[in-house]
């Protein structure tokens, strides 16, 4: 003896019901088996919208009620041969015909009692289980159908009714005995109460019948049949990486099930439980597939958490209020009054001082609930020893499922942590003391994301999905695109993350794509992107809500570095080589690096000195572990070393600077370079770093700039420059004749910076530079002798691509 339920989308068009067809006669081959159904999908929402419609005096019904009819007798001429469709096209419409005449009546009362409502989506699966009967007669296979109204019997709960299983079991047991066939066919979610009239077992209850009918009968197996491979990780509608659960507790699959894997309708467990019956869960169109079997004692999982679901919206109820301290009877009354008005109570928390009680109901049942509280409340809220009852809504419960969970620390922690750095507030967590659910409430709008962050948490140790956009694409920014599109197979396979390139905009345009933009072809995505508005950006990139976030600002402008703060507050995180943020107003970078921290993410900016070289990384090392830096000496100028290297008064010094803009190592303004302003800026950022509240003007800057270069544009500038050859020369001359190299150096000791031309000698870590480089002297508690030595390329596409690319790995590692 076997039940087998069939779903309403494996029954949905003529299609899907001949696969059912077959599997049915199939299976009542091996032994006697019973099969319930469901209405063809969508058909109860379309009952129950007809009915609240006729209800309201909407004629709609009937249109609506024309078009299920319609419905019904097109499944059953494409199912049936000519032959065999007169008697149930005849029994078709018949039942439409009541059908109509009932909505008729609730039209001309103006009403809808959840009695006539049961009566009136019961049409759904009379209808189906009797098309499904003639497709068996129609195949010629012997069965009898069963009017589930006759053997179910249940109290009068209209939309919920609770079955008495002494007179169901026998009425059941009786009725397959009289039958004597193989194969049985009933309506689902049906039944009816003592006086006769219809009930029904609540939505999706058709599971709950095949449920009562294998307890009823002690069947071998219940085997629910659906559109999906099994009861998965997570719902697949969320979370494309869903897998299915090969084997799942009963416990496990009820508690699933509860918080919103509407695979399984929650009571469905109870009857099979009881006799230990395996429930299997099957899919109609990959029947070869393995599904998930529900059983006692399924194999240790290795993930521990066997699942994730989900539920919403739901709203918090907080009752609160001192004169709850140690006064026993508050929660049995906020329970009592919850109950008598019906309400479902999903979660419940209440705080170890006994001062608060939250609890979470269906947002639909909200309302009634907070009534019920308050009325129940009213002397002691008006009393002021309770506060007013307060209500927060828009709300879900994510929850992780698993049996295993209670005999690993550390879940929880992993849960909370994943959803923080993901900002996703959590406003309230219940967790059993048997610990096979932990359960978070949050924002409705963060249910997606939270699902998927947690089930890469928890399911997915293969990869990561990581996020990025990227503001600029000039000399860095294309050539990081061309490294993250370089390496994107390598941190696949070493790194499991998955980095997509999600956003891009440069000073025109900005192009946000959620399934991630082909990196080989981005010029033609952004070409076709949206004219470029950076709060638009912004709103649009916080409203994707996407997980593992990052913004790779590659440009050197204000107005993108201002999109960072409200980022941050999101918790994405920003890695900038921009230097506008950190060197602006002290106020300014302090509140950037106090959002990132509040919200658990990074604000991270190593290419703000040094370009690729390790600098900002070095300090903060050092001072992390406890060394105090007391001096440092920096070139920190890839330009103007680059210029300095090169000018020997052979060629003009205006030519050699404009070689090095050129050549890509200045700022897009390169007198930002020659005045010593970008160097005074980066030793600000170390001074900072190093604890120290410097603003950009507390940096002296001994410039070797005459004023007049400064006046005017670029082009007036280079030829300022040109003018000023001989003071370039004198400069060059003065160091030569010592046997001495001109570098602008930065400097910082005890807590002051300044920077200027210096004239260095041989034999200083200063006088060997190459090119373009950089070089950083760290003079610490730890490194007293010799200074600890930070030397390469300070300037350079590719090396400041390849810094903000680490910046990147750090900020998501
Ligand atoms: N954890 C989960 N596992 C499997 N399916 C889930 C889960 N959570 C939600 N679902 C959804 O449940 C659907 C199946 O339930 P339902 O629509 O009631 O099927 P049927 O029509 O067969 O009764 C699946 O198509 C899937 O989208
Ligand atoms: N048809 C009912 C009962 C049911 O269980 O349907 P399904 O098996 O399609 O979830 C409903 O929609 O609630």
């Amino acid at each position: 003896m076997q039940v087998l339920k069939f779903g309403g989308s494996s029954v949905a068009t003529a299609e899907n019901m001949q696969r059912v067809l077959t599997l049915a006669e199939a299976a009542a081959r091996r032994t006697t088996t019973v099969v319930v159904v469901s209405a063809l999908g969508g058909v109860t929402d379309a009952l129950i919208e007809a009915g609240r419609r006729a209800a309201a005096a909407d004629g709609a019904y009937r249109e609506q009620l024309r078009q299920l009819e319609k419905r019904h007798l097109e499944v059953v001429r494409s199912l049936l041969p000519i032959a065999g469709q007169s008697a149930v096209l005849s029994f078709v419409k018949t039942h439409c015909n009541e059908l109509e005449h009932l909505c008729d009546g609730i039209f001309a009362l103006g009403e809808l009692s959840d009695r006539t409502l049961d009566r009136l989506v019961s049409y759904g699966e009379l209808l189906s289980s009797r098309v499904m009967a003639a497709g068996l007669a129609a195949r010629g296979v012997a069965y009898a159908w069963l009017d589930s109204r006759q053997l179910i019997r249940t109290d009068a709960r209209y939309g919920h009714a609770a079955v008495d299983f002494g007179v169901t079991n026998q009425q059941i047991q009786a009725a397959v005995t009289a039958a004597g066939v193989p194969l049985l066919v009933a309506p689902g979610f049906v039944a009816a109460e003592a006086g006769g009239s219809t009930t029904t077992l609540g939505r999706g209850g058709s599971d709950y019948t095949a449920a009562i009918f294998a307890g009823a009968l002690g069947a071998e197996q219940l085997e629910i049949w659906t559109d999906v491979s099994g009861m998965m990780t997570a719902d697949p509608r969320l979370v494309r990486h869903a897998r299915p659960i090969p084997r799942i507790s009963y416990q496990e699959a009820m508690e699933l099930s509860h918080f919103g894997a509407k695979v399984l309708y929650p009571p469905t467990i109870q009857p099979v439980r009881q006799q230990g019956i395996p429930l299997w869960i099957k899919n109609t169109f990959a029947p070869n597939d393995a599904g998930t079997l529900v059983e006692v004692e399924p194999p240790a999982n290795k993930a521990i958490v066997r699942g994730l679901s989900s539920i919403g919206p739901v709203a918090l109820l907080r009752l609160e209020g001192s004169g709850m301290v140690g006064i026993p009877g508050f929660s049995r009354r906020l329970f009592a009054a919850l109950a008598r008005e019906q309400v479902n109570v999903i979660l419940i928390t209440q705080s170890s001082s006994e001062h608060s009680i939250c609890v979470a109901v269906s947002e639909a049942e909200a309302a009634r609930a907070k009534q019920a509280a308050d009325t129940e409340f009213e002397a002691e809220i008006n009393n002021g020893r309770l506060d007013p009852l307060d209500m927060e809504s828009s709300l879900a419960i994510v929850a992780l499922v698993g049996e295993q969970m209670k005999d690993h620390p550390g879940i929880s922690g992993r849960m909370f942590s994943a959803l923080g750095t993901n900002g996703i507030n959590i406003r309230a967590i219940a967790q059993g003391s048997s610990e096979k659910n932990i359960s978070t409430v949050i924002r409705q709008q963060d249910v997606r994301k939270a699902s998927n962050v947690l089930h890469e948490t928890f399911f997915e140790a293969t990869t990561r999905q990581v996020n990025l956009v990227v503001a600029g694409v000039g000399n860095v920014g294309s050539k990081l695109l061309e490294q993250l599109a370089r390496q994107q197979t390598w941190l696949r396979e070493k790194l499991r993350l998955n980095l997509r390139v999600v956003g891009l905009a440069n000073s025109s345009r900005f192009v946000l794509n959620e399934e991630g933009l082909d990196l080989e072809n981005w010029q033609q995505a952004l070409a076709g992107g949206q004219p470029l508005n950076l709060p638009t950006l912004t709103e649009q990139l916080l409203a994707l809500n996407l997980r593992n976030t990052v913004f790779v600002d590659v440009t050197a402008s204000a107005e993108v570095a201002a999109c960072y703060a409200p980022l941050l507050a999101r918790s994405v995180a920003v890695v900038a080589c921009n230097k506008v943020a950190a060197s602006s107003e002290y106020v300014a970078y302090a509140r950037l690096k106090t959002l990132a921290s509040d919200f658990n993410t990074q604000f991270l900016f190593e290419t703000n000195v040094g370009a690729g070289l390790p600098v900002i990384g070095t300090l903060n090392d050092l001072l992390r572990s406890g060394d105090e830096v007391h001096r440092i000496e920096a070139v920190l100028s890839g330009t103007l070393n680059f210029v300095f290297n090169n000018y020997d008064g052979t060629r003009p010094f205006a030519e050699v600077v404009r070689q090095a803009q050129n050549e890509g190592y200045t700022e897009p303004d390169p007198r930002l370079d020659l005045t010593g302003v970008d160097v005074a800026r980066k030793i600000l950022i170390l001074a900072r770093e190093s604890g120290q509240h410097l603003e950009l003007s507390d940096i002296e800057n001994d410039s070797f700039l005459p004023a007049s270069c400064l006046e005017g544009d670029v082009a007036a500038f280079y030829e300022q420059l040109a003018v000023h050859e001989p003071h370039f020369r004198a400069l060059y001359d003065a160091a030569a004749e010592k046997g001495e190299k001109l570098r602008f150096v930065a400097r910082y000791r005890d807590g002051q910076a300044r920077v200027g031309l210096q004239s260095i000698a041989p034999g200083h870590d200063l006088y060997a530079l190459q090119g373009k480089d950089n070089a950083v002297l760290f003079f610490t508690n730890r490194y007293t002798e010799q200074p600890l030595v930070i030397k390469g390329a300070g300037a350079g596409a590719d090396v400041t691509a390849s810094g903000v690319f680490a910046d990147i790995l750090r900020a998501v590692q």
